[in-house]
């Protein structure tokens, strides 16, 4: 049993009794992966030695190094439900008596956190041990981003022969390319790849730097700070041991707390924030190299911790922007409305093949033998998932944890002889889950095998196919235990790395449920790249 903290209130019990009451946290009979905090109320007749009985517990609890002292929380107000607010106000006592101090930061608009956390000095960014979010997918992927957005030194990723624009335009020309195609970019070219006020906004994105201030008050957010005194302070860069990201799910899905905690309860993450656990999570890094056919070649880079999707996926959210006023109602609407018009896209996608994996992988033609193909397609290899002190995870993360001395790149991730297939036709979807993406509505998630720290995407071709067949394709999601990815229009391949190029003019990705608009991408996954303050799903 975890020690939360100890309240040394020496009252008396009793004419001749004194107490102390400890403060603990313990899993709720009905949920196992819920966590709830409960109290036991000890009694002693001397004062002094509740006192030192309190002292000691307090000693052991400052001696665990993994609990956070300072974090950064960012509150949205708006999100799901408006939920945001309350949900802290529930959970902000369990932090101060636990002694976290927290720099509480409610959001004003979209892009205040993205913008405060690019612009934050790295001295001040040490102060902290994490940053939280109390919202849903879309805060967190804000923080994700303005966190990684100059930090991270992943080089890009890579793509197939054949694919790329290096050298092709004056812009691009400060980017070298390996024998792996992998674009990385020179220091000149930093300043073209990075998506602050870098790009022409053709899309909504609130990751766009509106120039407003960030609203804090923390003085030393000006970077200049640094120089100022001359203190030589290490850069933050990712990935690195010692900072966490936290998330108190008030979002209208929160797949990435179901995905990475098993449980959506604003409770359960503050204890696991508190105790101060650590799960290494993967992270897709996609790099758009054409928002639109005709748009000029300009690199932007923008960060996913659960799904970035194509076709019905980005429409589905387009759409739903129509109908706000719905509330999260409005995915299922909207969801609906894109569903009928049954729109399919023409898209070439190249991903790296993955020789231990199995790929299951369609044919554009013939359909019509999907019942008997689903049956046998059921006895594929059995799915291992992903749990806490997952044995995948730690596995394929062991032997070569990239450490902030040692900068991942690409090509070490890759294996020497990589093998590009390509598949191409008309998709109705195309997505790749970098964790499962469990949710209320998918209680397996999109890809119930899939792994938060394993270094792979689980690419998802959904090719054109009659209507009905894709209604029971998705309606599968729905069923626990069912298996939406053995339809033979289905392709899934679980690989390190993809490219997609498209040629319609409105090519949306969905990030993490934000809009992204680009034609032309490179992804790949970037082994735990952040720390999360979760042990793994509970299931
Ligand atoms: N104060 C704010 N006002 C408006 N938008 C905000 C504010 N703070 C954050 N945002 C943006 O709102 C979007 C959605 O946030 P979030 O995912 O936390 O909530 P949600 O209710 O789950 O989302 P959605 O509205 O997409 O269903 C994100 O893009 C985020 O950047």
């Amino acid at each position: 049993m975890k020690v939360l903290y100890v309240d040394l209130g020496i009252q008396e019990l009793s004419s001749k009794m004194h107490r102390f009451a400890v403060h603990v946290i313990t899993r709720s009979r009905k949920h196992p992966s819920q966590l709830v905090p409960c109290e036991y109320l000890f009694g002693h007749k001397d004062p002094e030695t509740c006192k030192s009985l309190v002292e000691h517990l307090s000693a052991c609890i400052n001696n665990e190094q993994d609990r956070p002292k300072n974090l950064m929380v960012f509150v949205h107000p708006l999100c799901g439900k408006g939920r945001g607010c309350k949900n802290w106000e529930m959970v902000a006592p369990l932090f101060d008596r636990a002694n976290v101090n927290t720099k509480v930061i409610i959001t004003k608009r979209a892009g205040h956190a993205y913008d405060t956390l690019a612009s934050i000095s790295d001295k001040e960014l040490k102060k902290f041990d994490g940053v939280v979010a109390v919202g849903g997918d879309g805060l967190f992927n804000e923080i994700l981003n303005g966190l990684l957005n100059s930090r991270n030194k992943t080089s890009y990723p890579p793509t197939p022969e054949g694919f790329g624009y290096f050298g092709s335009t004056e812009k691009c020309q400060g980017y070298k390319n390996d024998g792996l195609n992998n674009s990385t970019p020179t220091s000149e070219a930093v300043n073209v790849m990075l998506p602050v006020g870098s790009n022409k906004s053709d899309d909504h994105e609130p990751l766009l730097s509106t120039g407003q201030s960030v609203g804090l008050d923390i003085s030393s957010l000006n970077p200049n700070t640094e120089s100022s005194t001359g203190d030589q302070v290490p850069s933050v860069s990712f990935p690195n041991d010692w900072f966490r990201l936290g998330i108190i799910p008030s979002g209208s899905t929160d797949a990435i707390v179901l995905s990475t905690t098993g449980e959506r309860d604003a409770v359960t993450s503050a204890l696991l924030i508190i105790f101060g656990r650590r799960i290494a999570l993967d992270i897709a890094q996609v790099v758009r190299w054409k928002s639109s056919p005709s748009a000029e070649v300009l690199p932007t880079v923008r960060y996913a911790a659960s799904f970035a999707g194509y076709g019905f996926y980005g429409e589905v959210i387009r759409e739903s922007e129509n109908y706000r006023w719905m509330g999260p109602a409005r995915y299922d609407f909207s969801g609906t409305m894109v569903f009928l018009k049954h729109r399919s896209y023409d898209a070439k996608v190249a991903f790296l093949e993955n020789e231990n994996s199995h790929s299951l992988a369609a044919s554009a033609e013939n359909v019509a033998d999907e019942v008997q193909s689903l049956q046998s397609r059921r006895k594929r290899s059995r799915k291992t998932i992903c749990q806490a002190n997952c044995s995948v995870c730690k596995e394929t993360s062991t032997p070569g944890q990239d450490s902030e001395d040692e900068i991942p790149n690409s090509s070490q991730m890759i294996h020497d002889n990589p093998k590009w297939i390509w598949s191409e036709g008309r998709f109705l979807s195309v997505g790749a889950a970098v964790i499962s993406c469990r949710n209320e509505r998918a209680p397996d998630g999109l890809v119930a095998e899939a792994h938060l720290s394993d270094g792979f995407l689980h690419l998802l071709l959904i090719r054109d196919c009659p209507l009905p067949l894709y209604l029971w394709h998705l309606t599968q999601f729905t069923k626990k235990g069912s298996d939406p990815l053995t339809f033979k229009f289905v392709e899934h391949h679980k690989t390190r790395a993809f490219t997609f190029i498209s040629s319609h003019d409105e090519s949306i990705w969905n990030l993490d449920g934000e809009l992204f608009q680009a034609c032309e991408v490179s992804v790949q996954a970037c082994r735990g790249l952040v720390n999360l303050f979760a042990s793994g799903p509970e299931v």
